[in-house]
Formats: C-alpha cells, structure tokens, sequence
C-alpha cells in the first residue's frame, strides 16, 4: 500500500501539495488526474523521493520512506516518464537490463528476463532485443520504458503521463497492454494523466488533484457522481459529465432479467458509455450481452444511471 499522510510541499512561492491525505490499497492502479501545475508529479516523486515533504509522510509497505536509503528505494519502484528517458547509448535489452545490473543478476536470467519482459510489452524480442533508442517511435520506445521499469518486478509502479505524447491509436494500445500487465501481475501503480478518458480506461481509483489539494478521491463511478468537484467538470467539455459517468460503469451492472432476441450483443466488459454508442450506431433501444443470453440491457437503464 501506498499512503499519503498530510503531504505538504512548497517551490519558494509555490504551494505544490498542501496536506494531502489518502491511500493507494495494494495491487490497484491509482490515477491521479488534474489540469497543469495541480501537483500531480510532485506528489508522484515524493513516494521515490525524488520530492523530500517539507510536512507530512509518504508510507510503503507501512514504512515511511523519509527513513529508506534512496537508491535502495528506487531500484524497488518502477518508474515512467512523458519523455521516457532510455539511455542513447545502449541497445533496447541494455536498457531493460539496467537494474537487473545493479542488482547483480547473472547474465542468462537477465536476458531471459528481457526477452519474457519485451514479449509483455508487445515487442517482439527477437526484432527489437538489439535495436538503439533513436531507431524506435515514440510508442515502441515508452513500450521499452515501461519494460525497463518492470524488469527487476517492482511491486509499485509509478508513471509520469507515460502515453501523453503519443498519438490516439498508439496510446490506446499502450492503455491496454499496462491493464493486461497489470491483471497479470497486481502490481501497485500508482500514474498521472490530466487526461478524464485515459483514466477511465485504467483506474481502479481516481485522485483528483487541484491546486496542490486532493479534491475527490475513490472509484471513477464515485468520482463522477453527483459530488463531482469543479476541478474535475472543468477538465472535460461542459455537459459530458453524464456520458463519463457512464463511461465509469460496467454495462453488466444495469441488466435487466429476460432476453432480447435479435438485439445487438455487448462485448463482455462493455461499460454503458460503449451500450449507448452501440445503441446509437444501430439504431436499437435494447441490447443483448454476448454470452449471456438470459440478460438484456434496455435505453431507460442506461438514463437511469446518467442522471446525477
Ligand atoms: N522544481 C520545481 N521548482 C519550482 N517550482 C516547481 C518545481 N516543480 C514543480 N513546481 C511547481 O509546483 C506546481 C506543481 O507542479 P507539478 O509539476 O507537480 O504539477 P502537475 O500537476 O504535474 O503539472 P503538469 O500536468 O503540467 O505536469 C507548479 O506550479 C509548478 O510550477
């Protein structure tokens, strides 16, 4: 777990945190979401001290970090930036091997562990095992990063607007191999986006971040609900709060006994965000859950849970 105690920071004039307060459970993915200059980074390096509080505690695993050997607590905590940051110099398995180094892994379980570490990212090994930084785009190269910081299996991961610079379709891509890898291996994550869409496609919690303060904190469904903070409404186009709220909810939760014959199918996972573009698209006010023929999913559910 992750615990943030009464966490105040100051840059001269600048209050960057100001007594925040909650917890990340172990193996949730957290993300914490807030316009520019809202403190979200900061917050993020005061739990591998890159940021020492000047008030308050960051506590992992129960232990308060302040009393943690820095380097030590780094090569405990994976760590992912905008800019991504891979070492010019050295091939993609060198830079993946970085920490496996310092730890002095033997050379066949570090290459094993590259290779195993590529295939999980999506990168084929044998392609990009002995390829340069430059010769990758933006997307294989965060891939790379995000491989990096998983390589010695750190049980907390913590990630700086890891997709922001890259394009729709890249970082959707990159969205769904960081929730596969995180049902595989329940790992702590804690990961910073100004983005509403992009936490919802990751969060098991949202901390919502505005001028240095924790505004909202909890699941996207209860962040977005009626007490949805003006931080947090101002940071999507005014009047979609609904159709984010629905994005928040799994499709599943609002069916109804009984089948509907003919009607379009849900995927499973669908959230009602995806039933009621379904619905738009084909033109239906009713759907059907695809394994599950018992069940239907009808327009007036879908209102129903819209509404603050
Ligand atoms: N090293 C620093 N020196 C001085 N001021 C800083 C420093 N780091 C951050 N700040 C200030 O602290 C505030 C919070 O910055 P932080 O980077 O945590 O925000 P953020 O929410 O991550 O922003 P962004 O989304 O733009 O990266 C900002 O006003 C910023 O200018």
């Amino acid at each position: 777990m992750i615990a943030f105690e009464g966490v105040s920071h100051r840059f001269g004039a600048v209050q960057a945190l100001e007594d925040v307060t909650f917890a990340v459970p172990t193996g949730t993915l957290c993300v914490v979401l807030g316009e520019s200059g809202s403190g979200k980074s900061t917050l993020l390096r005061t739990v591998n001290r890159l940021v020492e509080p000047a008030a308050g505690r960051v506590l992992l695993g129960g232990k308060d970090v302040a009393g943690a050997d820095p380097q030590a607590l780094r090569r405990g905590i994976g760590y992912v930036i905008q800019s991504v940051g891979l070492f010019p110099h050295r091939s993609v398995a060198g830079n993946i091997a970085t920490v496996p180094r310092l730890l002095g892994w033997d050379r066949a379980r570090t290459e094993a562990r590259t290779d195993a570490l590529l295939e999980m990212v999506g990168l084929d090994p044998a392609t990009f095992r002995d390829r340069r930084p430059a010769t990758l785009s933006g997307g294989q190269a965060q891939r790379v990063g995000l491989a990096r910081a998983l390589a010695a299996d750190p049980p907390v991961l913590l990630m700086d607007e890891p997709f922001s610079a890259l394009d729709p379709g890249t970082r959707r891509g990159l969205q769904a191999a960081l929730r596969r890898i995180h049902a595989g291996t329940g790992k702590t994550i804690l990961l910073v986006t100004h983005d509403l869409e992009e936490a919802l496609a990751l969060a098991g919690r949202i901390a919502v971040m505005a001028q240095g303060r924790l505004a909202a904190e909890g699941t996207p469904a209860a962040v977005l609900g009626p007490g949805a903070p003006e931080p947090l409404r101002r940071m999507i186009r005014p009047g979609t709060l609904a159709l984010h709220r629905l994005a928040a909810l799994p499709a599943a939760g609002a069916a109804a006994e009984g089948p509907a014959p003919g009607a379009p199918a849900l995927p499973p996972g669908a959230t009602l965000a995806d039933a009621l573009l379904l619905m738009l698209d084909r033109g239906a006010d009713r759907l059907s859950f695809a394994g599950n023929p018992g069940r239907h999913l009808g327009m007036a559910a879908i209102l129903r849970a819209a509404a603050p």
